[in-house]
């Protein structure tokens, strides 16, 4: 027998449309304190589901994942930005997508960008230097969208954007609040001509068209290239029996989900790291202790990696409590049975990482920041999913461990980063999880 949901009712028609509008992080929030761990939202003409018990999780993600692909109302409202790519397909086109680029993610591959990573670091710590003098503010968001962005693109498409990433960066954001606006909506209302928000996205998306269809047409114009980067693999791919290549339009489409996914949320990952180490001068301190002791005078690399072993749980424990991705949504093909409760056909399933990481069932002192949790082990298994888990798992979770701790060590070697005390920090979602009003925070130099 299946029991009746439990959920917020929300105001008669709209139910709770309006409040999942304003604060999606808090209404998931406070809905699964007040209802548990299966919460059921109402929204006008569809059902929206919150799992957060890490059983159900598995049982969408791994279990029973075949009957629910990636949510197609989510992933429609993606598609006007990405196009049909990695993140976005289901079935047939993802798996051959997926295989074609697995080995650009290849673990020995990766190891290899490290120096890339930490020269990339070297340049803002350079160019933060007046800033340090000065003992300035700045809101380190976009510092780490323009970092994280030269990164990706240095090692996955062996190309230097450090001129332009800014204007790239600022182009991706323009298009993702504007996918954000869109599916924090829920329900699609007709549109009326072209808005202002429409208009701009429209222009950033062509402005980051203009820069990718160039890249390939580059790659291309080259010939055979051996750098076995993403890129290349995609241009180089050709299905054996059906000659299937990749054209243009889907090269775009693959590279522009690399821009969705593959820095802003390291980028974010490392932002709030520095604002827990900011908040934690014990933690800070720590840190910096085994940044001596490991690093002694020299740039970190990859090989020291295992010896920074509580900088590693510092980032561990930043992603537990701040997951960039913090809700993934699933729609399930066929009627299904989750903890003894109906979930129809075509009803929104999200699993929320930002949730289940503070399920206090599963993390002792939930809410705590404490690095040691995860010294010398790995706790949480289904509790633990910054990077989601299942035949979907992020493939680029083996270059955010080596970039988050390699650009944190980079940093903290040369800077303090500090928060002013009154400026209050509230996560927001904007399709990853953002501080509101930005990360403001003053650089000082540290002594050698
Ligand atoms: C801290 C950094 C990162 C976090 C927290 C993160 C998290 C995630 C999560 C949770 C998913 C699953 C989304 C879903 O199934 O709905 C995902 C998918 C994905 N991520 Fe990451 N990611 C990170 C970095 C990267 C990087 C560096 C890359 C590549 C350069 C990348 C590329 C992708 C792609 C292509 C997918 C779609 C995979 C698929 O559906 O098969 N991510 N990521």
């Amino acid at each position: 027998m299946t029991r009746l949901v439990p959920g917020p009712r929300g105001l008669p028609l709209l139910g709770s449309g309006p409040d999942l509008v304003r604060d999606l992080v808090g209404t998931f929030t406070r809905g699964w304190r007040e209802h548990g761990d299966v919460v059921r939202f109402r929204v006008p003409g569809k059902e929206l589901f919150l799992l957060v018990d890490p059983e159900h999780v598995k049982h969408v993600l791994a279990d029973n994942q075949p009957i629910y692909p990636k949510d197609p109302q989510s992933v429609g409202k993606f598609e006007e930005f990405v196009g049909q790519g990695l993140f976005t397909s289901n079935g047939e086109f993802h798996f051959r997508h997926r295989r074609l680029a697995q080995p650009a993610f290849q673990g020995t591959r990766i190891a290899g960008f490290a120096p890339d990573m930490v020269a990339a670091a070297e340049d803002l710590v350079r160019d933060w230097r007046p800033l340090a003098w000065k003992e300035s503010t700045v809101d380190i968001v976009p510092e780490m969208m323009r970092l994280a962005l030269t990164i990706v693109m240095r090692t996955l498409f062996s190309t230097d954007v450090s001129a332009q990433a800014g204007h790239i960066a600022a182009a991706v954001r323009t298009c993702n609040a504007y996918t954000n606006l869109r599916l924090q909506r829920f329900v699609e209302l007709p549109r009326i001509g072209p808005s202002r928000r429409r208009r701009e996205f429209a222009a950033a998306r062509a402005r980051l068209d203009e820069f990718v269809y160039a890249l390939v047409a580059r790659r291309r114009a080259q010939g055979t290239d051996s750098s076995r980067d993403l890129l290349s693999l995609y241009l180089a791919a050709r299905d054996e029996q059906s000659g299937y290549r990749m054209s243009d339009r889907q090269l775009r489409d693959e590279v522009v989900t690399i821009f969705l996914g593959g820095y802003e949320t390291t980028a974010l990952s490392l932002v709030w790291t520095f604002w827990l180490l900011a908040r934690h001068p014990d933690v800070e301190r720590r840190v910096r202790a085994e940044l001596e002791h490991v690093l002694g005078g020299h740039e970190p690399t990859a090989a020291d990696l295992p010896r920074l072993e509580y900088l590693r749980a510092v980032y561990a424990e930043a992603l537990r409590l701040y997951p960039p991705v913090w809700t993934l949504s699933r729609t399930p093909l066929r009627e299904d049975v989750i903890g003894g409760y109906r979930v129809p056909r075509g009803a929104q399933v999200f699993i929320s990482p930002y949730l289940v990481h503070r399920h206090p069932g599963h993390w002792p002192d939930a809410e705590r920041f404490d690095p040691d949790r995860f010294l010398g082990k790995r706790p949480g298994g289904w509790a633990y999913l910054p990077f989601a888990r299942g035949p979907r798992v992020c493939p680029g979770s083996s270059i955010a461990w080596l970039e988050g701790p390699l650009v944190l060590a980079t940093i903290l070697r040369s800077y303090r980063l500090t928060v002013p005390p009154t400026h209050q920090v509230r996560p927001r979602s904007n399709v990853f999880l953002y501080p509101s009003g930005g990360m403001p925070m003053r650089i000082e130099e540290v002594e050698p």
